[in-house]
């Protein structure tokens, strides 16, 4: 069912968690709260879930209004229809894994029978139908964390709130479980809001990112626009972009760099909007090839310089470029021809004017992602 959030206010005390914030998880999708530690991201998800007293604003499930500050209506948590699942698994170690998921069906009322059935079903949708008779306590993290899933699916809620539910579970596992959420998740249509700082996370499991700072939400868009268009130098450095570098002043499409650093040619429209004081290159759209001459075509930035750092990361190297000007360059690229990524190696770096992003250091208001510009 679709979910609202209208001008969600939460304070703890004289701290403002969560500042005036509007979301909708529309009905069999799933939103990703992305942000740091802090940020507000479980308060918020905790004041859908009805475990926190919101100091204002409206919440809806579906057509049902759970909470609305104004009117003084606030539906008790057990009354609201969510589903949660949390970074501990809590799950019950004396029962089965079957009882683990038909014990809540059957307080809810539902028949032996019945919840029997349904839960048999949702074991098979996570993978665990062969384990049913098996106790919980014998489960490792992973095995766990899909029961907490498929106890929370068998009650068939309106909406699934997911709390980080996959940071306590080795990296492999992560990988392997957050395929499988989506794709339950878009098997079954399940409306959901899940909690991460992980961005790899965010970016596999969202339909939809809402990039949250400092109680805020202030970027909305799908994983390929938050990816490709962050709103902010602080959103763009959060999702791994480590080439951000100040800017001093605008020479035509010129960046001149703060501290010496040289300029950067940008694209003609990047320039022409006022007040933006950050460049931000992806690394992998720094192209980073043997020594040769300084180039002067028009449209890209040629720099020399010299491999500082350079790690092996399988399908790609990432390494670090110290330029003349004293830039520090972070590249990702394909495996290089035979020692042209050495430590102490010459380089020339190759940067499209159209890759670099100039960007204000913050946002405060939502942004609405932008059309994603392919470079
Ligand atoms: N019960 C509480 N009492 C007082 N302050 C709280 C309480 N719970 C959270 N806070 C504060 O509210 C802010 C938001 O916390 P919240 O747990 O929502 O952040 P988060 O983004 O989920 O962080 P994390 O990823 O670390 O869980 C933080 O500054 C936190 O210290």
């Amino acid at each position: 069912m679709k979910v609202g959030v209208e001008a969600l206010e939460l304070t703890y005390g004289e701290h403002r968690a969560v500042k005036n914030l509007d979301l909708t998880i529309p009905d069999g999708s799933s939103v990703v709260l992305l942000g740091q530690s802090g940020c507000g991201k479980t308060s918020t998800m905790r004041c859908i879930a009805g475990l926190e007293s919101p100091s204002g604003g409206r919440i809806t499930i579906g057509e049902r209004t759970v909470y609305d500050g104004a009117s003084g209506t606030s539906i008790p948590s057990h009354k609201r229809n969510v589903g949660m699942v949390f970074q501990s698994y809590a799950v019950w170690p004396h029962m089965t894994v079957l009882d683990n998921v038909a014990f809540p069906l059957k307080m809810k009322g539902v028949g032996r029978a019945e919840a029997r059935r349904k839960a048999i079903d949702v074991l098979e949708v996570v993978g665990l139908g062969h384990l049913g008779e098996r106790g919980a306590s014998m489960l490792s993290g992973g095995q766990m964390q899909r029961v907490a899933l498929a106890r929370s699916m068998a009650m068939e809620p309106a909406v699934l709130l997911l709390d980080e539910p996959l940071s306590n579970l080795d990296a492999r596992l992560r990988d392997e479980l957050r395929v499988e959420l989506r794709r339950i998740q878009l098997d079954r249509g399940l409306t959901s809001l899940y909690v991460t700082h992980d961005q790899q996370e965010a970016l596999a499991l969202a339909d939809r990112i809402a990039i949250m700072q400092g109680g805020r939400i202030t970027q909305l868009g799908t994983p390929e626009e938050i990816y490709a268009a962050p709103a902010s130098a602080s959103i763009a450095s959060f999702l791994g972009v480590t080439n951000v570098f100040e800017v001093d002043s605008l020479d035509g499409n010129r960046a001149v760099l703060a501290d010496q650093g040289g300029q950067l040619l940008v694209d003609e429209a990047e320039a022409g909007i006022p007040g933006t004081r950050f460049a931000c290159i992806r690394p992998e759209h720094v192209r980073v090839t043997p020594a040769t001459g300084e180039g002067a075509a028009t449209a890209t930035n040629r720099m020399r310089g010299t491999v500082e750092v350079a790690v092996f990361q399988g399908a790609s190297i990432r390494c670090t470029v110290r330029t003349g000007t004293g830039l520090a360059i972070e590249a990702i690229c394909p495996p290089p021809v035979t020692g042209t990524l050495a430590t102490g190696s010459e380089v020339s770096l190759e940067v499209d004017a159209r890759a670099v992003r100039l960007l204000p250091e913050d946002v405060t208001e939502l942004q609405q992602a932008q059309e994603v510009v392919a470079v």
